[in-house]
């Protein structure tokens, strides 16, 4: 995967495990998964993953290179799944989480690495339901969905283990772990590894954020269908400008401030435009929106 932010961004000489499972593959566990497919050597072991309901899993029937189980079909597909499971992906709703790890926590295979995409459940919850594991390393994790076409941003945040437990362990579990997870979503994408207080902040910006550029496709269609536009013409005029401008930014060459400043024209129709924007005070509707969500995942936590 191309590195274009490499100031930022994490890497790893650690090669994938051969042996992933991952539990739970709907929006953000299965943009995951199929990303990853698509880097995948085909005669690599197949992929086990599981779901709740066998109508999910039948969605999955005719891709190649995994295998799919429901906890529906079968009562066993979680514990069956992790048993060989070098790395395990968790992509269950938050809520899911613990009552998972606590499934899964006496099949998992020593030294596994265990990846939770949830929003807002921390690390000492995930370790809580496995203290009875400490040879486990856990790994918090926060992908975004273009993770999907190998475009993802992903934050990453290991645990700090006690010293007691660490030094059983060899030199670096948490280092080794975040080197496994960057092995992972770097197959998908970008990769930047944060202390856990950052996480949820994180995630009100990248995690969310594809549904922030959504919401503002949908809010310029509208308004151009107000502006009298047939809905389909108003469809291609907002999406493809918003498809063509990030592909502008994902060229590089040019900032996104330098990117306006070149649409802008000095006293021309766009500078109206952004004046009548900037009157909305955006500046404060980003910041409330990106507490509301750090506030939930700090409900999310406390449950
Ligand atoms: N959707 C997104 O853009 C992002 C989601 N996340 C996190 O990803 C997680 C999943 O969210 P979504 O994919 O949006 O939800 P979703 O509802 O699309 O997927 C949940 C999946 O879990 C499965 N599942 C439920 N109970 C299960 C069980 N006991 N065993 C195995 N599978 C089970 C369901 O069948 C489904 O495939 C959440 O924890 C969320 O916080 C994180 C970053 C972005
Ligand atoms: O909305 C959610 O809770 C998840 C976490 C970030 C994106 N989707």
């Amino acid at each position: 995967m191309t590195n274009t932010t490499a100031t930022a961004a994490a890497t790893s000489d650690i090669a994938l495990p051969a042996h992933i499972a991952f539990l739970g593959l709907g929006s953000m566990a299965g943009a995951i998964m199929q990303g990853l497919l698509a880097t995948r050597d085909a005669a690599a072991p197949p992929l086990k993953c599981t779901t709740k309901s066998a109508a999910s899993a039948a969605q999955y029937e005719a891709v190649a290179g995994i295998s799919v189980t429901s906890v529906e079909q079968h009562s066993e597909a979680n514990r069956d799944a992790v048993r060989q499971a070098e790395l395990v992906v968790l992509g269950v709703k938050p809520w899911g989480i613990v009552e998972t790890l606590t499934e899964i926590a006496a099949e998992l295979r020593p030294g596994a690495v265990v990846v939770s995409v949830a929003a807002g459940v921390p690390l000492a919850k995930m370790r809580e339901a496995l203290r009875q594991r400490p040879d486990v390393r856990l790994v918090r994790a926060m992908p975004n969905t273009p993770a999907l076409i190998g475009k993802g941003v992903t934050g990453i945040a290991v645990e700090h283990l006690p010293a007691a437990v660490a030094s059983g362990q060899g030199a670096d579990p948490g280092a080794q772990a975040a080197a496994v997870a960057t092995a992972l979503f770097s197959a998908v994408g970008e990769v930047v590894v944060v202390p856990e207080t950052q996480i949820d902040a994180l995630s009100t910006v990248s995690g969310s954020g594809p549904a922030y550029l959504f919401w503002f496709v949908e809010q310029l269609t509208a308004a151009a269908e107000r502006l009298g536009f047939e809905p389909e013409t108003a469809t291609v005029l907002a999406q493809n400008t918003v498809i063509g401008a990030a592909q502008l930014l994902e060229q590089g060459s040019k900032t996104a401030a330098e990117q306006r400043a070149a649409v802008t024209s000095p006293n021309g129709t766009t500078e109206r435009a952004l004046q009548a924007f900037n009157a909305a005070d955006p500046e404060a509707m980003f910041d409330r929106a990106l507490a509301a969500a750090l506030q939930r995942a700090a409900e999310i936590a406390a449950a």
